[in-house]
C-alpha cells in the first residue's frame, strides 16, 4: 500500500453527538469521511500524501459548512459534486454505557447520488491511489447506483488502484439481509483489502470467530483481511505476511462511534508510510483505544 494518496468514498451527516449532560452537539460525521478524517491527522506534516473525500451535498449553506469544514481539515474536496434541491443526511448517537448506536434522518440526502454518473467516479478513482468505500456507502445507493460504483472501483483496480472495503453493516440501511450478503460479498470481490469488524459479520452471516470471516473475504479475493473486534482479540492475515491475532489493551469506552473508522485510518496510514502487518494494527489500536474514549465521532486528539 505503499502509495500517497487516499480518496474514501461516501456520505457525510449532520451528527447530534450526546454531551452527557442532556444537550447534544452539532458536527459533521459519517464512516468514510472519518476513517479520511483520521487518516489526514495521522499524515500531518507529511506534505506529499494527500487524503480526499468523495461525495455529493446540497448548495444549501449547511452543506457550504461541510465544505468548510473539509477544508479546515485540509481533506480535498475535489470531487464532491452538488446536487440543488437536496441536502446533508442527519443522524444522533445514543449511548449505552459508551456502546453506540443510531438514529439516522437520512433518506433524501444529496449523497444518496454520489454515484449516479460513472464517467465521474472514473476520473475520480484514477491513478495510483487508495480507494476505500464502505457497506454503508453501498447501503444508501440505489442498485443501479451500486453497481456503477462497483464497477468503477473494478475499472480503477485494473489500472493499478487499490480497493479497500469497510463493510460497516448497519442492517436498518438494507433491503433485507439476503440482498445485503449479496452486494457485501460482490463488493468484497473486487477488494484488495477487507476491514470488517466481527460482531457485525457474526450477526450478518453467523460466522462462528474473526478466522472464519477472514477466510470467507480472503476466498473472495482479498489479498488482506483484518477482522476488528471491539475490546477482544482481533485476527488479521495478509498474504505473505500471514495471520495474527492480537488484543488492544482494554480501555473503558465513553463512546464507541467510529472506533472501527479510526482504526482503519490508523491502519492503511502506517501501511502508505511502509509499516509491516504488526506495525500497522498496532497504530490502528492505537488510535481507535484513544477515541473511544471521547464523546462524537471526530475527536481532536
Ligand atoms: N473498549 C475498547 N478498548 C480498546 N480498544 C477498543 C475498544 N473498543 C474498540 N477498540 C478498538 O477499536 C477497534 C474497532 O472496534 P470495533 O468495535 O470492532 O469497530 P466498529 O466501531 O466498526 O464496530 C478494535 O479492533 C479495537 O482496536
Ligand atoms: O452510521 C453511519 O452511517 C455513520 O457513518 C455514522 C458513524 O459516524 C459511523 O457509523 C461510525 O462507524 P464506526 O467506526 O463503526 O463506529
Amino acid at each position: 500500500m505503499k502509495t500517497k494518496r487516499l480518496l474514501t468514498i461516501g456520505e457525510c451527516m449532520v451528527e447530534m453527538a450526546p454531551d452527557g449532560h442532556g444537550k447534544y452537539s452539532m458536527n459533521f460525521a459519517g464512516d468514510t469521511l472519518n476513517t479520511a478524517w483520521y487518516a489526514k491527522r495521522c499524515l500531518a506534516g507529511l506534505d506529499d500524501y494527500s487524503v480526499g473525500y468523495l461525495t455529493a451535498v446540497g448548495t444549501d449553506s449547511i452543506s457550504q459548512k461541510m465544505l468548510d469544514f473539509l477544508s479546515e481539515s485540509g481533506v480535498d474536496s475535489t470531487y464532491v459534486s452538488h446536487t440543488p434541491d437536496r441536502t446533508l443526511g442527519l443522524y444522533m448517537i445514543q449511548l449505552d454505557n459508551g456502546e453506540r448506536s443510531f438514529a439516522y434522518w437520512r433518506d433524501t440526502s444529496a449523497a444518496k447520488l454520489l454515484a449516479a454518473d460513472p464517467s465521474t467516479l472514473d476520473t475520480a478513482f484514477s491513478g495510483d491511489q487508495i480507494l476505500l468505500f464502505s457497506g454503508i456507502t453501498l447501503a444508501i445507493l440505489s442498485p443501479e447506483h451500486r453497481q456503477n460504483l462497483i464497477d468503477a472501483l473494478a475499472r480503477a483496480r485494473a489500472q493499478g488502484a487499490q480497493v479497500v472495503f469497510d463493510t460497516n453493516i448497519r442492517p436498518r440501511l438494507w433491503e433485507n439481509p439476503n440482498i445485503t450478503k449479496e452486494w457485501l460479498s460482490k463488493a468484497a470481490s473486487i477488494a484488495d483489502v477487507m476491514l470488517p469488524s466481527f460482531d457485525e459479520e457474526e450477526d450478518m452471516f453467523g460466522d462462528a470467530k474473526p478466522q472464519d470471516t477472514a477466510l470467507r473475504y480472503r476466498d473472495l479475493g482479498a489479498h488482506t483481511v483484518i477482522v476488528k473486534n471491539g475490546a477482544h482479540e482481533m485476527y488479521a492475515w495478509s498474504q505473505g505476511e500471514g495471520g495474527i491475532s492480537i488484543s488492544p489493551d482494554p480501555v473503558t469506552p465513553v463512546d464507541s462511534t467510529a472506533a472501527g473508522d479510526s482504526f482503519n485510518a490508523g491502519y492503511i496510514t502506517a501501511r502508505m508510510q511502509g509499516a509491516n502487518l504488526e506495525e500497522a494494527l498496532r497504530a490502528g489500536m492505537m488510535l481507535s483505544a484513544q477515541v473511544v474514549q471521547h464523546r462524537g465521532a471526530l475527536v481532536a486528539l
